[in-house]
């Protein structure tokens, strides 16, 4: 099949993380490749369509904003999960707090993922601001091992920065999403293998 036929790749992708941290920006530097500085707390879902590796790919990306109740801080709600084939979870590199609330974020994706079936999680762990090395209160080697523990990739970037730290993450993600879109139907398909062969099998022996 011609490249050009080849149907277009949708991917939903949920963007997460503490107030400030960079969610916005980072999400506005994919759009644009421009950093603006500063940005509305709106929540908001953007639709961007582009072409990766030969392929049109439409994403959707949920640039969602912090619940303000601090009990609510590492909440992602059904409604989110469902709608993601993907999760961006950003922090602050100068700000400990927001990695805490990562952490929780994430465990929270991987348990409701878990309970609903999902082995892998297409996540992206991303400590933004790199820029503010003077400021850091998180150190790389400690964003590489959490994102290590939870199965996720990994990033630090600088939204302020540069255009291919964004980039990076969201193409890196789109790869995640269709690997487990892939394994999902491999798996499927196993099952379905299994499934016939036990019914031949099981057939014969009980005849
Ligand atoms: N130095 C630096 N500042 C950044 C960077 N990314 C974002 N900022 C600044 O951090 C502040 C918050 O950025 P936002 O993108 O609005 O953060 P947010 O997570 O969307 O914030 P909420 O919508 O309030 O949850 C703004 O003043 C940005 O200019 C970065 O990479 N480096």
């Amino acid at each position: 099949m011609s490249e050009g036929s080849q149907p277009k790749v949708e991917a939903n992708i949920l963007v997460l993380g503490a107030e400030k941290v960079g969610k916005s920006a980072l999400t506005v530097r994919f759009l644009t490749r421009r950093f603006i500085g500063e940005y509305g707390d709106i929540e908001s879902v953007y639709t961007h369509n582009v072409m990766v590796g030969g392929r049109d790919v439409c994403f959707s990306i949920w640039d969602s904003s912090c619940p303000q109740a601090a009990e609510l801080q590492g909440w992602v709600s059904e409604k989110q999960l469902r709608w993601a084939d993907g999760f961006v979870v950003v922090y602050s590199i100068c700000d400990r707090s927001s990695f805490h609330l990562a952490r929780q974020q994430l465990q929270r994706i991987r348990q409701l993922k878990r309970r609903s079936g999902s082995e892998k999680v297409p996540v992206i762990l991303v400590g933004n601001k790199r820029d503010l090395q003077h400021r850091r209160a998180v150190s790389s080697e400690e964003g590489r091992l959490l994102a290590l523990s939870m199965n996720s990739g990994f990033f630090e970037i600088s939204a302020a920065e540069t255009y291919h730290g964004a980039l990076v993450v969201f193409h890196e993600l789109l790869d995640l999403v269709r690997d487990s879109r892939s394994s999902g139907k491999k798996a499927v398909g196993i099952r379905g293998i299994v499934r016939t062969m036990s019914a031949v099998f099981g057939r014969r022996r009980t005849e």
